[in-house]
Parts: C-alpha cells; structure tokens; sequence
C-alpha cells in the first residue's frame, strides 16, 4: 500500500521514502491518530528557544495551504521564571499526546546546573515510551558541503541507556552515573533498525557501541543486535565502536546506511551527521513508539543564543512537519512542504545564516509559502 504511494520528490530527499516505511512500522502497531470533523488534532509543543519562531513557520504554511490538521498548542518550557514551576505544563504537554498520539515538538531548555530539573525531553520520550529515534542524514541539493554522497539514517535508543537520569554521589567526591540497558530495549530497537533498512531498501545496519570497554552493557546491546540480525540475512551486518565510527563520519560518510545504537552515541552521531550536511537547522526527525509519534528537530538543539531574533533556520521543523503529515497519510501535503522547502533551499537566494544567507526566519517561510503557490 505505501509503495504505491511514493511520493514524487523522492529524488530530491530520498528519506520520503524512509519516511513511508516510519510510518507503515507505526501502522502496523496499532496506532489511531485523534481525527475529527475530516480534521487531525495534533499535540504541538514549541518548546523553548527558537521554538517559538520555527512553529510559527509551520502554523502560516499549514495554514495556507489547508492542511486538515487542528493543534492543540502546550506551552511547556524547561525555563523556570520565578512564578510558576514549569512540571505543570509538562504534565499537560504528555496528557495531550496521550490523547492524540501524534505531536510536533521543538526542543525544551533542560537547565545545566545541579539544581536543576531532569529533562522533560527525556521525561516525555520515556512517560510516552517512544523508543525508536529516527534520524535521516542526507545532503541537501543546491547546499555544497565538504562531502557528496552522504545518506545515512540513525536509528537512536531513546528511553534507557546513559540518559536515564540515575545519578548519586556515593560518598562526597565519588559520583555513580547509571547505564540502563536491557535484553528487551536492545532487542526492539535492533528489530525496528532491521525492519527499516528493509522496508527502505537500505543494504546495510552497522552497530554502533563501546563494548570494548563497557563489556556487559554495550556488550549486551551488541550481542543482542547480532542475534537479531539473524532474522534478516538479506542484510549486510557489521558494527562499529562508536570512536571510530564519529572519525568515520566525518572523513567518509558515505560507507554509512542504517546505524542503530544506545542512546548518547546516537545524540553525538545525530550533531556530526547534521554538520556534515548543514547544520542543526536542517535535519529533521522522530521519536516512534507503539502507540505514539513525536516529531522533532533530529539535532536537537533549544538555541537560547538566538531566541526571538527571527534568525533560526526553521526547515528541521518544516520537514519534521512534513514527516508528522506523512506519518498521518497526507501524502500530498507532506509532498508539497517537502518539495517547497528543498526548492527554496536549491534555488539559493533566501537561505537564513547558518546557511550562510542573510534571510530571516519570516523571510524563509515568505518564500517557501511562495513556492508553494508554484506547486
Ligand atoms: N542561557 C542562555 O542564554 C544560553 C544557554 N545555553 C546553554 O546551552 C544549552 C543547550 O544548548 P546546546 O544543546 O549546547 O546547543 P544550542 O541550543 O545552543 O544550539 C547549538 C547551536 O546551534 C544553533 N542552532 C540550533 N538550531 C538552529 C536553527 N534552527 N537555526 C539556526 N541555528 C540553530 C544555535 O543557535 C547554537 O549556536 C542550554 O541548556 C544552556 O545550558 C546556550 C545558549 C544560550
Ligand atoms: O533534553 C535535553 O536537554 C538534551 C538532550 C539531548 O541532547 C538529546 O536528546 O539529544
Ligand atoms: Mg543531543
């Protein structure tokens, strides 16, 4: 059924069609989306930072070109102000996508200091269990970068491993800082890393770890992907420590496919693989579980230093937007963002800073809204 629906600019981002087997993964698992009067509702929470300014592109895109969805918008933030502690919001924001099981998400701001909250990114990845955290990494046309040929997709644990928030100091002076990984975590992203390389036509899944050093964790999650690659033998399966893999990356990106890896290693492949193609305005991405999907910016950055400055690069959103809609079976739509977005990008005359351009945010989405006037 997807097949047959491949969208028309999968030459220009070969990860529609990836985006089609996310979505048929999803399918398969049970998964309704809240619809109502031929309408979507769907969770929107901009998060902190540039949140704002990116998801305000996506509402006037939306809006213009009648894509059937609602929002139901949670202004959750990680900012505490003084007057009002931000854990209310937060609950609100994963009660709302309970409900509709498919949100749009930007990033919210997890303070550094000791005394500071956990991460409500992290919170919510886990209360909603939305395990997998896929990635695509793929060169933009018209955007010249040091390397041609990279398109690889990242495929992230995102409930367990080194962000599992289990800290406590001993005694003073000594800190333990707990890994989670388990048999049944390891096992179910290996399988969705697997059943996504073959529903994409991907060649290869390389394994990314630290067993070397962290034998019983990393080596659990290594041992476990081994012997679930034997279900799929039509695959070319190695791994890979995760060093070598960041220097790998970043000298010859092209031997990558579908890597699938713990949890930090995949947050520090996701911030190389964005710089070897554009930046963390660019890429795109998103968090499957069995019941949910939240789409997000791949890099994951809350960019605080930029905030209200109308700087942002808003496409990692527009495409994240554009992956939420193909995961909701409007193809058509999912197709004319994408297409609009990628146009406005290889055209190369409004392009934002990070992009080496002097447009601004609006600037960006008056010209995608432009182009989609000539779809
Ligand atoms: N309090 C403040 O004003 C600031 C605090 N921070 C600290 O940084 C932490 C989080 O920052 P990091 O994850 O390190 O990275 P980040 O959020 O600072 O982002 C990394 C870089 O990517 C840029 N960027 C991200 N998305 C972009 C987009 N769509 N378009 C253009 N540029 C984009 C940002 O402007 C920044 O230069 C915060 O938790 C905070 O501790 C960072 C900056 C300012
Ligand atoms: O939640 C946060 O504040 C940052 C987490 C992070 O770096 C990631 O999920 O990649
Ligand atoms: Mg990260």
């Amino acid at each position: 059924m997807f097949a047959a629906r491949q969208p028309a600019v999968k030459s220009v981002l070969g990860s529609l069609k990836s985006q089609n087997a996310i979505r048929s993964f999803a399918t398969a698992t049970d998964m309704q989306p809240t619809k109502i009067g031929g309408k979507y509702t769907v969770t929107l929470i901009p998060g902190d930072g540039i949140g704002a300014e990116v998801s305000d592109s996506v509402k006037q895109i939306f809006k213009a070109d009648n894509v059937p969805v609602q929002w139901e918008q949670v202004d959750a933030t990680g900012v505490i102000t003084g007057k009002e502690h931000p854990e209310s919001l937060f609950k609100e924001s994963v009660l709302s996508l309970k409900r509709n099981k498919v949100g749009l998400k930007g990033i919210l701001y997890t303070p550094v200091e000791r005394s500071g909250h956990q991460s409500f990114n992290v919170a919510l990845r886990q209360e909603l269990d939305i395990y997998a955290s896929v990635v695509l990494i793929k060169n933009i046309p018209g955007y010249q970068t040091r390397h041609s040929g990279v398109d690889f997709c990242l495929i992230r644990e995102n409930t367990e491993g080194e962000y599992s928030g289990l800290e406590h100091q001993s005694v003073p002076g000594v800190v333990e800082s707990l890994k989670i990984v388990t048999k049944m975590k390891s096992e179910r992203i290996s399988k969705f890393a697997f059943a996504f390389a073959k529903a994409n036509n991907r060649k290869k899944v390389t394994c990314i770890h630290k067993a070397n050093i962290m034998k019983l964790a990393d080596g659990l999650f290594r041992q476990t992907f081994h012997e679930v690659a034997k279900d799929y033998p039509s695959l070319e399966v190695n791994d890979l420590i995760v060093d070598n893999a960041s220097m790998q990356a970043v000298g010859k990106p092209q031997q990558f496919d579908v890597l699938v890896m713990p949890n930090l290693y995949g947050s520090i492949l996701s911030n190389i693989g964005a710089a070897l193609v554009g930046g963390p305005g660019v890429i795109p991405g998103c968090n499957m579980g069995r019941e949910h999907a939240v789409f997000e910016p791949g890099c994951r950055h809350v960019g605080l230093d930029i905030k209200g400055k109308n700087e942002a690069n808003p496409t990692a959103m527009l495409l994240s937007a554009s992956m939420m809609l193909r995961h909701l079976n409007l193809d058509d739509h999912a197709t004319r963002l994408s297409q609009a977005v990628y146009g406005v990008i290889a055209d190369g005359k409004v392009r934002t800073r990070d992009m080496q351009g002097t447009s601004t945010t609006q600037e960006f989405t008056n010209a995608v809204l432009k182009k989609l006037e000539t779809l």
